[in-house]
């Protein structure tokens, strides 16, 4: 995953991003409760990358005006906002239209999300969860420091998403498999959570990750001291054998 939780480098004057990491998953695996678990528990900030769809095509900006030319006028609102679900009409019955829209607002979702975790990261905070579904599919993950898959078996999500947004074991279905499957988003896991259990059960999973990660980050400051030890005293033993060496010649 990309380098997070180092300094911005270009223009960002030795300031430090925040630890980010990303939690994705299939629909209805629980993504919106891990990052709510997240945030209340390990005080973590918080980006929603729908909500920064939303801001990428705000009346006046460039996305906006791009939307009009390719959808027409009939996505604009009363308040002259773009009107999301006359857009979410066109795009959701149509794969071709869908990827129209995604090419002409994933790249200003990505530069509002590296904006954000700079903005961030100036107010010092420790680390950030991003919640993206579609994070895999538009490759979001290279800005990410680690990538957290959240699975939910499609029976588990069928039963999850029938009861959330009343709708019938068909229509729950068609829309898991229209996604990519658990294990394709698995591959490119840095961890999954496992969402098939109890919301108690979801708790310790999420408690287990930060804790691993914090015990992972020990490790590696444990390896990188003794590496410090380590060089140092050959460097050491180096230079003991030269001046040695030196007086002997003498
Ligand atoms: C299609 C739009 C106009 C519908 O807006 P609306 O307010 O009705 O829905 P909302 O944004 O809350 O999304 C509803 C659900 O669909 C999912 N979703 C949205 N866009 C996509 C997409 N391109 N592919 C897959 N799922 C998507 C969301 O993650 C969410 O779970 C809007 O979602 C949009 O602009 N999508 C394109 C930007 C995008 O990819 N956003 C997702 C970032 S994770
Ligand atoms: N462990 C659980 N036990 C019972 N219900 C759960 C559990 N996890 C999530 N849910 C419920 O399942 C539904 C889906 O969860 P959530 O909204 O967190 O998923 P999501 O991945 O964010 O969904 P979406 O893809 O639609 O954005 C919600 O109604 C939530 O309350």
């Amino acid at each position: 995953m990309g380098g997070g939780g180092s300094s911005t480098g270009s223009g960002g004057g030795g300031r430090r991003r925040p630890l980010v990491i990303g939690v994705t998953g299939g629909i209805a695996s629980g993504k919106s409760m891990v990052t709510r678990l997240c945030q209340g528990r390990y005080g973590v900030s918080v980006l929603d990358a729908d909500i920064l769809g939303h801001r990428s095509y705000a009346k006046g900006t460039p996305c906006y005006r791009q939307l009009l030319k390719t959808f027409g006028e009939e996505i604009v609102g009363e308040d002259g906002q773009i009107n999301r679900r006359a857009l979410g009409r066109i795009v959701f019955s149509s794969p071709q239209e869908r990827n129209r829209l995604e090419g002409i607002v994933w790249p200003e979702i990505r530069r509002l999300m590296e904006e954000d975790l700079r903005a961030l990261g100036e107010t010092g905070i420790h680390a950030a969860v991003v919640e993206a579904a579609v994070m895999l599919e538009a490759g979001w993950e290279d800005a990410m420091d680690e990538v957290w898959v959240v699975a939910a078996e499609p029976e588990v999500a069928k039963t999850r998403l029938m009861s959330r947004n009343n709708l019938s074991a068909e229509d729950a279905l068609r829309r898991i498999e229209a996604q990519m499957t658990n294990q394709e988003r698995i591959e490119k896991a840095d961890r999954v959570i496992w969402n098939n259990g109890t919301v108690a059960d979801l708790e310790k999973e999420v408690e287990r990750a930060w804790e691993e990660r914090g015990t992972l980050r020990r490790r590696r400051a444990a390896l990188k001291a003794r590496w410090r030890i380590l060089t140092a005293g050959v460097g050491f033993a180096i230079l003991v054998s030269m001046l040695q060496l030196r007086f002997r010649m003498k």
